[in-house]
């Protein structure tokens, strides 16, 4: 597939009054956001509220019904290279390929060099730790380790936008812990712009330069934008780490409870933040 959206160091994103429907069905309005190149935004919000939906229309699966994307001005209309999709399963892998083979496919689809097919795994297997596993199959790997490889897949692209949708999701809690550590060092190695969907909190604490609070669906926006000065390495057991994650928690639980009360099931509001806290 040719690329449209340019290669490189992280590009700026413009989400300009998106909406976005399913049928009859209303999953997000009028959603406007600017992302400065090379920023790590989280997108958080109720279980079900429209992040990944928000996320196929940045990624060129989902045509918005209005409004529009664009990256570095480039309107986008269809997925591209560009932008890499890193998903929460790592059944995206081919699993018949080796790690070296997975990696270099996408290179190897738009026709680049053997050589330099080479040179992008040495250089991704390297940033994410598995030089040492390129022969191996991804069913010989932990569920860490093909979250790793998916990522130095997508890297390997050269995209100029990431997006994640729960990338660790799947993860037990040690696995998460470094994979988020390496996640903030990977990011900031390769320059390109992130847009990381999760359910977590405290890992949107850790990894993001600004948090978007999206409403409870139907008909999705964004309820608030928080920046997030705090500095590396980030600890959410910080006192100003804790003040954010209260307002986030506050935030978001207004949004659950109202989502709760439109379905009538409004008995135990705290329970899903609880929950999320324990995590
Ligand atoms: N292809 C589709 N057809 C119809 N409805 C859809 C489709 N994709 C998503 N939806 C609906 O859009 C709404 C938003 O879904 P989405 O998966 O984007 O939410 P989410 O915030 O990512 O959820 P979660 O946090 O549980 O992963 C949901 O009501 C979902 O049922």
């Amino acid at each position: 597939m040719a690329n449209v959206i340019e290669t490189g160091r992280g590009a700026a994103v413009r989400v300009d009054g998106v909406g976005i429907r399913f049928g009859s069905f209303h999953a997000v309005r009028d959603v406007t956001l600017d992302i400065a190149a090379g920023e790590f935004l989280c997108l958080l919000g109720p279980s079900g509220c429209g992040k990944s939906t928000l996320l196929s229309a940045l990624a060129g699966f989902v045509t918005p019904y209005r409004g529009g994307v664009t990256v570095d001005g480039v309107p986008v209309t269809r997925p591209d290279p560009g932008l890499g999709m890193v998903f929460q399963s790592s059944e995206a892998l081919f699993d018949w390929m080796t790690v070296r083979q997975n990696v270099a496919f996408g290179p190897r689809m738009r026709g680049t060099s053997r050589a330099r097919q080479a040179e992008l795994v040495d250089e991704y297997l390297r940033l994410v730790g598995l030089r040492h596993c390129a022969d191996r199959f991804p069913g010989q790997l932990s569920g860490g380790m093909r979250q790793r490889v998916q990522i130095a897949r997508v890297l390997a692209n050269e995209p100029s936008v990431v997006l994640m949708d729960e990338p660790f999701g799947a993860l037990d809690a040690q696995t998460r812990q470094v994979m988020q550590e390496e996640m903030d060092r990977i990011r900031r190695v390769s320059g390109c712009t992130v847009v990381f969907v999760t359910h977590d909190i405290d890992e949107s604490i850790l990894l993001a330069d600004r948090i978007a609070v999206m409403t409870a669906g139907p008909a999705a926006s964004i309820k608030s934008v928080y920046p997030v000065d705090l500095p590396g390495p980030r600890d959410v057991t910080d006192p100003s780490a804790a003040a954010l994650r209260h307002e986030l928690r506050r935030d978001i639980g207004e949004e659950v409870r109202k989502a709760l009360r439109d379905q009538g099931l409004d008995q135990d509001p705290g329970r899903d933040l609880d929950a999320q806290e324990d995590r």
